[in-house]
């Protein structure tokens, strides 16, 4: 099946930077990940995390200070960028402020020697993509930040390359604009069949548009899969944390298997929950609960509390309760034109945990 073969494929890669000194940076440690051919594959971590570096590596700016990357099965550390059929869209977008919107686009062909009629199709195919045909004559330094984002993507999509590796290339767009991008992207990727490799730190945005995300920290990836794989089964407490709101409670495992365990809360409330790797029975354990997995009641449920503060956010409300036990637990509830959320600052509450609702979770 082509649509499983890796398109590209980072084996045990390792960077250190060093410093003067004794000082030195692991901005990735023995990485391996395989991104498959056409998918829509996205880098998500936070800050210094080493998402960049990766992709400085794949594009062929930087090497490795060990392990290889491959594209379609080939080490390309011989190959330098321009040779690679790879290209990327920066941040920045980079794009030539004194030149047309069509001479940028076609900027990246020209400078391979292609003939001038296959550049000015090329050109012309690529503003149709972008739908940017009326703007073909004007100068970048006299269009809007979002017609740029859309050009730097039709350049970089012009000598149409295997891979299309794109640097957090959203985040200089208002909230709107970046939300129209983001379904344009991924039309785009659609549409051209084209391997995407996204960076972002933006979680909302890695979970909208990817096909699969890796979950970064510290130069290492912790967890790679679907959206829903790590927004509802994250493997550890890290990727819990950085994607999405989730509460955390802790508790010892009363008896575990098949991917399931009961946990005796201290509360005292016994909850069941699936668990992505195994635990032993006595072990002490952190759970997660999404806050709109939890539903407060107004007797007893599996926790109690009283509520210290409810947020309203147009679509939904957050309820915050101070637990007995003395941590605060989020519930969110779907807000309905017709009616508020029923329950005020003050209110003694139950939290009732469904039994798909909890997830056990590696420290
Ligand atoms: N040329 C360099 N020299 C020294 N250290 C570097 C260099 N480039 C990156 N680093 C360090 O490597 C680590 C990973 O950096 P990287 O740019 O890959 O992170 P990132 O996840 O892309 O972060 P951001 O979201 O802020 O762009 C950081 O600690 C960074 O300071």
């Amino acid at each position: 099946m082509t649509a499983m073969r890796p398109a590209v494929e980072a084996k045990g890669v390792t960077r250190v930077f060093r410093g003067t000194g004794q000082d030195s940076v692991r901005a990735l440690d023995n990485v391996s990940v395989a991104i498959r051919e056409n998918e829509f594959f996205t880098l998500l971590g936070p800050s210094g995390c080493g998402k960049t570096t990766l992709l400085r590596l794949i594009a062929g700016f930087d090497f490795p200070t060990d392990g290889e990357i491959l594209l379609y099965g080939q080490d390309i550390a011989p190959l330098p960028p321009f040779k690679r059929p790879v290209n990327t869209v920066f941040q920045s977008y980079a794009l030539f402020p004194h030149m047309t919107v069509a001479d940028n686009i076609g900027f990246g062909l020209k400078m391979l020697g292609r003939p001038k009629v296959e550049i000015e199709a090329r050109v012309d195919a690529m503003l149709k993509l972008v739908h940017m045909q009326e703007l073909k004559n004007r100068r970048t330094s006299q269009i809007s930040g979002g017609q740029q984002q859309r050009v730097a993507l039709a350049r970089a999509l012009a000598p149409q390359p295997k891979v299309l590796l794109l640097d957090e290339p959203l985040s200089a767009l208002d909230y709107k604009l970046r939300k129209e991008m983001q379904i344009e992207l991924k039309r785009l990727q659609h549409e051209t069949g084209i391997t995407f490799i996204f960076v972002t730190h933006d979680q909302e945005e890695a979970l909208t548009m990817s096909d699969r995300i890796a979950v970064m920290s510290s130069g290492n990836i912790l967890q790679v899969g679907t959206p829903w794989d790590v927004y509802d089964h994250p493997a550890e407490r890290f990727v819990a944390d950085f994607i999405g709101e989730t509460n955390f409670l802790t508790g010892t495992v009363e008896n575990a298997g098949n991917g399931q365990a009961q946990v005796a809360l201290r509360s005292g409330a016994k909850i069941c929950a699936t668990a992505a790797v195994d635990f032993r029975a006595g072990s002490n354990a952190t759970l997660m609960v999404r806050p709109e997995h939890a539903k407060l009641v107004k007797g007893r449920g599996d926790l109690s509390g009283t509520i210290e503060n409810i947020v309203y956010f147009g679509t939904d409300t957050h309820i915050h309760v101070r637990l007995d036990e003395g941590d605060v637990f989020m519930v969110r509830q779907q807000n309905s034109r017709s009616a508020g959320c029923g329950f005020e600052n003050g209110t003694r509450v139950g939290i009732s945990i469904g039994d798909d609702a909890a997830q056990l979770l590696k420290d």
